[in-house]
């Protein structure tokens, strides 16, 4: 098994990882673009890290404006194996309360304008996605955020909407009344990308609202959005310190498959592919397109 490299990518709120010792930018050229911010790898323990700021630094990207392909192939050019995002979300559950950290394992895509997929034209892949998080990782959270006394819910399902707008009361009781747990707008694409370049993806949905279903709240309100998430940063930042410390120095296989879901996914034949996609594909898919 490969060597473990744990990527942290940093949402609302979390724009460095201040417990990350020996910290370095490296800046990283991708064929996919611009990635939000230049990846810093450091360490915490013996667990090398590659920490990405997913809306930059200074919070200049909105959800539809991430490159989410970039992001995810200068991971993966990192040589990272497991991935944790941390992501502000709103609740469609009483007790699923602001503060609260939910380690969801479901998914459910409603974005519309956003580039989600590594293969295309001249090279077809389709990996499996029903399990969408490698459940190992998020069993690690959840003993991590334990050991940390950090409130934390297991499971869930965490519907990402396109933004930036927020729901209207409509949309917010249609997705509670579909079964969604919790709503945000990054998680997706992010973790269809990383399930095709192989890597474990484990997110923290970690609660700042209520939406706006709930009689006894108001609309969601940027401000009092960002004074939790100021709150959950020191909580974040605690569970990936303990989870960094705990964590194996070999990638542990993923019970899902995830870091083999290229095994068998690409259909179109050697012959029939396009070279020039297929440079671009050196990183995500160099494992089993170099086989
Ligand atoms: C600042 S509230 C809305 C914003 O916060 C979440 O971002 P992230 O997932 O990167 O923490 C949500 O998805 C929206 O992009
Ligand atoms: N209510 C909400 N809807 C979508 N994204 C969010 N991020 C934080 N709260 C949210």
């Amino acid at each position: 098994m490969a060597k473990a490299v744990l990527g942290v990518i940093g949402g609302s709120g979390i724009y460095d990882l201040p417990g990350l010792e020996d910290v370095r930018e490296e800046p990283t050229a991708s064929p996919w673009g611009e990635p939000s911010d230049i990846p810093r790898r450091g360490r915490i323990g013996a667990t090398e890290i590659v920490f990405l700021a997913r809306h930059d630094r200074g919070h200049r990207l909105p959800p539809s404006e991430i490159n989410y392909r970039a992001n995810i192939d200068v991971m993966k050019r990192a040589g990272v194996t497991d991935l944790v995002a941390l992501s502000a979300c709103g609740s469609f559950r009483e007790e699923l309360y602001p503060g609260l950290f939910v380690f969801v394992d479901q998914f459910i895509d409603r974005t519309v304008r956003r580039e989600s997929t590594f293969f295309g034209r001249g090279c077809v892949a389709h990996v499996a996605f029903a399990h969408p998080v490698g459940p190992r990782l998020a069993e690690r959270l959840a003993q991590a955020a334990a050991a940390e006394n950090i409130g934390h819910h297991k499971g869930g399902i965490y519907v990402c909407m396109e933004g930036p707008q927020f729901s209207t009361l409509a949309e917010s009781r249609a997705y509670k009344a579909m079964g969604a747990d919790v709503i945000g707008m990054t998680n997706m694409p992010e973790a269809k990308l990383a399930r095709e370049a192989e890597i474990t993806y484990a997110s923290v949905a970690m609660v700042t609202d209520y939406d706006c279903w709930h009689e006894d709240h108001d609309a969601v309100d940027v401000a009092a959005v960002v004074r939790v998430l100021r709150e959950n940063g020191d909580r974040a930042q605690r569970l990936v310190a303990r989870l960094a410390r705990d964590f194996p120095a070999e990638h542990e296989a993923c019970p899902a498959g995830s870091d083999r879901a290229l095994d068998g996914a690409i259909i179109t034949p050697p012959q029939a592919r396009d070279p020039l996609l297929l440079a671009k594909l050196d990183a995500v898919a160099g494992r089993v397109l170099n086989a």
